[in-house]
């Protein structure tokens, strides 16, 4: 993501919006001299006609200039918000996820929304602002050292000693700028949290606590936010007593060289108005500044983002031989996937979460992955997707490095389903649709009557487009997955990879989803990480992970025969007393 490049494109439109506007400040810079020609005509009798109607066009030329001006730069400015958020959404979506889990949730998504809203400003209306107010300022100290240099002498003393102190209001304003961006940013992760976890709030009756959490957040914004407004609120006030000042000194200095016959009255009338119009674009040039500052502190974290790394950086090849491209679905004889040796330690942690797992999952059929919570079961599905790359060891799809292969064929021949389902915020067919946006609307139903689904979405009130919330609210848990599961079903997966799919089911729920699941490993290969080892014992093979480590494997009545820790998970699960008896 180039920033620079960014506004580079906005050029044109943003030069154009701040010609215009410069063409209404020259406008505006004119009409005083036709005032005081106007006066000087009036005063020798003749018809001032003429300059009536220049100055009725200098006013038009004034107020559609500035306008049209100002809507271009506006415009420029909304482009490049939405350019800079396209380049930020892309970058943190195309990025590697052990690069994305460092940052914090909500970080991410103030410099996303609020961040990339603020640097607009800084790259277009504050620029632009500059621009016209600086021209302004500029042109009518010239137009007042015209008409007359001691006057306009005294003018630069009063209102410079002002200006040079309102600099400093403006450095400090920067600085809490900064500090109020963190803090806004900060109250965002804690509402975010919050907010994925709404129920868990409730259930807890952490309420209070969690509002006072948020409040005293919002509390640190609102203090740096008044900080700014502070130093903010001092710049007009300082800057209207440096004009009080010259203006009382203008008029009482000009008068008196006017008595003296030094200046005459039309040009003395001249330059008050010279000076009462450069009061606003000195104080709007100050606050362009300050406005620049702010945007700047939010561009500058909205650039932090260059720094996530892109999946499309690993994705092919790294140092990998083989070609590129997925092997045919024939090769690998009947091996669908086989790790060797494969070890990973997180990023930050010490103990490796896999210490050389060997396992070799056929082309067709059902495994399940079982093991103590943290033994490294779902680590192996994201080893699998290449959401994470082993620091040593080998992954081979029908033979293949998948290093060497296009991530996203890869990812395509795989269909993997969480614990929650994870629907989006949309409608059934997004879902449905999500990473599949050609499938037909009959691909879709064959997939829903697949999983047991056609019936109730039929029977939703707006069916294939009934919006379903963020986690799918509107659908019981067990249609929940199994709208999950038709999702990645409709690719045409070659495996399936179900992690605790069905840990949050009703027996009902689980049962039906157990039965989609026997008949999908007939044609090709599904793994299941299960706790609860009912789901698993019709697996064609189990592999039991412990510690990061393949313990064992074979079918559920060999590892009862001969594994310790799978006869223990076995006799945990299924010979529990009942409760009072
Ligand atoms: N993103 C991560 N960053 C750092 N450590 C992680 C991350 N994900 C998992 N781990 C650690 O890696 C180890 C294996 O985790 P993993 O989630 O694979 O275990 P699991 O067998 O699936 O556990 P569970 O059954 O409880 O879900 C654990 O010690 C876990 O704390």
């Amino acid at each position: 993501m180039r920033l620079r490049s960014l506004t580079a494109a906005q050029g044109p439109l943003l030069s154009a919006g701040i010609l215009l506007s410069l063409v209404g400040t020259i406008a505006m810079l004119v009409q005083p001299l036709l005032v005081a020609a106007l006066i000087s005509t009036l005063v020798a009798g003749e018809s001032a006609a003429a300059e009536v109607i220049a100055l009725v066009v200098l006013f038009s030329a004034d107020v559609l200039c500035g306008a049209v001006g100002s809507y271009l730069v506006a415009r420029a400015g909304e482009n490049i918000v939405l350019d800079l958020r396209t380049a930020v959404m892309s970058r943190i979506l195309r990025a590697r996820i052990p690069a994305v889990s460092t940052w914090d949730r909500g970080d991410l998504f103030t410099r996303a929304s609020a961040d990339t809203s603020l640097a607009r400003v800084a790259l277009s209306s504050s620029v632009s602002q500059l621009a016209t107010s600086v021209l302004s300022v500029a042109g009518c100290l010239v137009m007042m050292f015209v008409l007359d240099a001691w006057l306009g002498l005294l003018t630069v003393a009063t209102i410079g000693v002002t200006s040079l102190a309102c600099v400093g209001l403006v450095r400090a304003i920067r600085t809490s700028a900064v500090e109020n961006r963190e803090h806004n940013s900060d109250f965002g992760s804690v509402i975010l949290s919050q907010l994925s976890n709404l129920e868990t709030v409730k259930a807890l009756r952490a309420e209070d606590a969690e509002l006072g959490r948020a409040t005293a957040e919002a509390s640190r914004a609102r203090g740096s936010g008044l900080k700014i407004a502070r130093i903010a609120a001092l710049l007009t006030p300082a800057m209207n007593v440096g004009t009080q000042l010259s203006l009382a000194l203008v008029i009482i200095v000009g008068a008196a060289r006017a008595g003296q016959g030094l200046m005459a009255l039309d040009a003395l009338v001249a330059f008050v108005l010279y000076l009462l119009y450069l009061v606003s674009p000195l104080v709007v040039a100050l606050m362009s500044v300050s406005q620049f500052q702010q945007g700047r502190a939010a561009l500058d974290r909205v650039g932090a983002l260059t720094g996530l790394e892109s999946e499309m950086t690993v994705a092919h090849g790294s140092g990998v031989p083989g070609r590129p491209g997925l092997p045919d679905r024939g090769s690998g004889a009947g091996e669908l996937v086989r790790f060797s040796d494969v070890r990973l330690t997180y990023p930050g942690r010490e103990e490796p979460a896999l210490r050389g797992v060997d396992l070799v999952l056929p082309a067709r059929g059902l495994s399940a992955i079982v093991g103590p919570s943290g033994a490294g079961k779902s680590t192996v599905f994201k080893v699998l997707e290449r959401f994470y790359e082993p620091d040593a060891g080998s992954v081979l799809w029908r033979g293949a490095d998948i290093r060497s292969m296009p991530l996203e064929e890869l990812r395509g021949r795989m269909g993997f389903v969480s614990q929650d389902g994870s629907l989006m915020r949309g409608s059934v067919w997004d879902n449905i649709t999500l990473g599949a946006s050609d499938a037909s609307r009959d691909a879709i139903w064959d997939v829903l009557r697949e999983v047991g689904l056609e019936e109730a979405v039929r029977s939703l009130p707006l069916g294939l487009d009934q919006p379903l919330g963020d986690d799918g609210a509107g659908l019981s848990g067990g249609q929940r997955q199994r709208l999950a599961l038709a999702r990645v079903l409709i690719h045409q997966p070659d495996l399936l990879l179900l992690d605790e799919a069905t840990a949050h089911l009703d027996s009902d729920s689980e049962a039906r989803i157990s039965s989609i699941i026997a008949t999908l490993a007939e044609s090709i290969q599904v793994v299941l990480i299960a706790h609860r080892l009912s789901s698993v014992v019709g697996a064609d093979q189990i592999i039991v992970l412990e510690d990061g480590l393949v313990t064992g494997s074979g079918r559920h009545g060999e590892l009862v025969q001969v594994h310790e820790t799978y006869r223990r998970l076995v006799s945990q699960q299924f010979e529990q007393p009942v409760a009072g008896h």
